[in-house]
């Protein structure tokens, strides 16, 4: 097959790279909503805002195991002359008191149990001693305590109605408990996205196949399913095609009917049996771009079809695992309510000099370190697209804007980190 050179190829407007993200973001629909028990809500995203139902804790509770008192009682406690009090009750935790405290009176309590009305302190159990007489229980103290001491007044840690999650969140260990606390269960959550990954090339070998000439092994699509994985997304692998144009629509259109995203990686430059580029060109979905201003990564394309993203990666390693970064996963976040998905960007000086001229702007994969007080971010390797040891321990890319001359050690970049 050899597909007629089409002159559109070589006639791209590049966009910047904020303007391609804000276009693919236009385009996100958010997915539909589901229930889960909170138990396998982990790792998923919150559909909707969560505000406190109740005040956090709903009741005065004891931080120590000890004697709940009245400081008015303590006014006078010495070492030569303790407060003696009559111990009333013992109230462990899920007790509520029978009574309130009257004056003269403590009670035993334990570490999560109610305060009883009347007390306004809790002593710790080793600052005290007890003696029994005629059938009582008296507890003996010999310093003051300050009022509140120990006792975690109601809503000291969240009032109701307090604001305690957005939509979009990612359920991880402190939303977990924070739900579990509120009764948020079963949790409403954005159901997860099906993103199908196609990998384009007849250079492609499965990954268990052995070496033939001219050929190598698909890595793109298993590290795509990593990254999906890492962003607790399931791929649907749906392997890959040739580079025949009547295979790729095919399998691009049932990638976009069964999947709410697709990415294809390869096939998106000049070269003639560049198949995506002729998939795209006549289809009946719409271009959005087919040029980014960066590198690496500068032939990333995405369209849409019947209202589904098709983001398509370029087929250098290096370059889909940066398009992922820098398209993919802020469409994902969208997709699941996130009100704010770009990536996280934060300033770094640079650990090597970067010698080189760019016309572009680079994302180079960089690993970063604090040293001295500050961070530091350093290229895991040589900047060139079709490396895959360099994504290998990048925590980061490094951004270099488009330069003339050498960008020395030591100065101040932008990186993003990568999630
Ligand atoms: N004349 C020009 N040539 C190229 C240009 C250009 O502007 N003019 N751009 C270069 C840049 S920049 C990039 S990036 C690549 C983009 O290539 P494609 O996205 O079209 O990808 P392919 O041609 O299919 O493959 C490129 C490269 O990647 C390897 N590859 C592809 N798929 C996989 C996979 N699944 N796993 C591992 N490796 C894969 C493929 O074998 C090639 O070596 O174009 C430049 N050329
Ligand atoms: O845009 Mo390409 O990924 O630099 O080689
Ligand atoms: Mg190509």
């Amino acid at each position: 097959m050899q597909p007629d050179p089409n002159p559109e190829r070589f006639h791209r407007h590049a966009l910047q790279p904020e303007e391609a993200q804000r276009l693919i973001l236009e385009h996100v629909r958010p997915l539909p909503v589901e229930s889960v028990p909170l138990l396998e809500a982990w790792g998923r995203r919150l559909a909707e805002p969560v505000a406190a139902p109740h005040p956090f804790p709903p009741f005065r509770r004891s931080g120590m195991d000890g004697y709940a008192v009245r400081t008015a009682d303590l006014m006078n406690a010495a070492a030569d002359g303790p407060a003696e009090l009559i111990v009333v009750e013992s109230l462990p935790a899920g007790k509520a008191p029978r009574f309130p405290l009257g004056p003269g009176q403590a009670c035993r309590i334990m570490t999560g149990g109610m305060v009883p009305e009347g007390a306004d302190a809790v002593v710790m159990l080793e600052m005290t001693k007890t003696e029994q007489r005629e059938g009582n229980s008296y507890v003996l103290i010999s310093k003051r305590v300050p009022a509140g001491n120990n006792i975690s007044e109601i809503g000291s840690e969240m009032q109701t109605g307090a604001r305690l999650l957005e939509a979009g969140q990612l359920i991880g260990t402190g939303e977990t408990a924070l739900l579990a606390a509120c009764g948020c269960a079963p949790v409403s959550v954005t159901r997860r996205p099906r993103v199908g990954v196609l990998s384009t090339g007849s250079e492609l070998l499965e990954v268990d196949e052995p070496l033939e000439p001219a050929k190598i092994r698909n890595s793109n699509a298993p590290m795509l399913a990593a990254l999906l994985k890492a962003a607790h997304v399931e791929p649907v692998m749906l392997g890959k095609v040739p580079d025949d144009i009547e295979a790729a629509r095919t399998l691009v259109e049932k990638g976009l009917r069964e999947c709410d995203l697709l990415l294809t990686t390869g096939g998106v430059s000049v070269g003639d049996y560049d198949v995506m580029v002729d998939v795209l060109a006549n289809w009946d979905g719409r271009m959005l771009f087919n040029k980014v201003a960066m590198r690496p990564g500068s032939p990333t394309t995405a369209a849409v079809l019947d209202g589904k993203l098709l983001i398509a990666l370029s087929g250098n390693p290096g370059a889909c695992f940066v398009g992922f970064n820098l398209f993919v996963l802020p469409a994902l976040k969208a997709m699941q309510r996130v009100s704010n998905p770009y990536g996280k960007s934060f300033t770094a000086r640079l650990g090597a000099e970067f010698p080189k001229v760019n016309a572009f702007r680079r994302y180079i994969r960089g690993s970063s370190e604090v040293r001295d007080g500050m961070v530091w971010v350093t290229p895991t390797g040589e900047d060139k697209s079709s490396l895959m040891t360099t994504i290998v321990g990048a925590d980061c890319l490094i951004e270099i804007p488009p330069l003339k001359e050498t960008l020395e050690q030591g100065e101040l970049v932008t990186a993003w980190r990568i999630e």
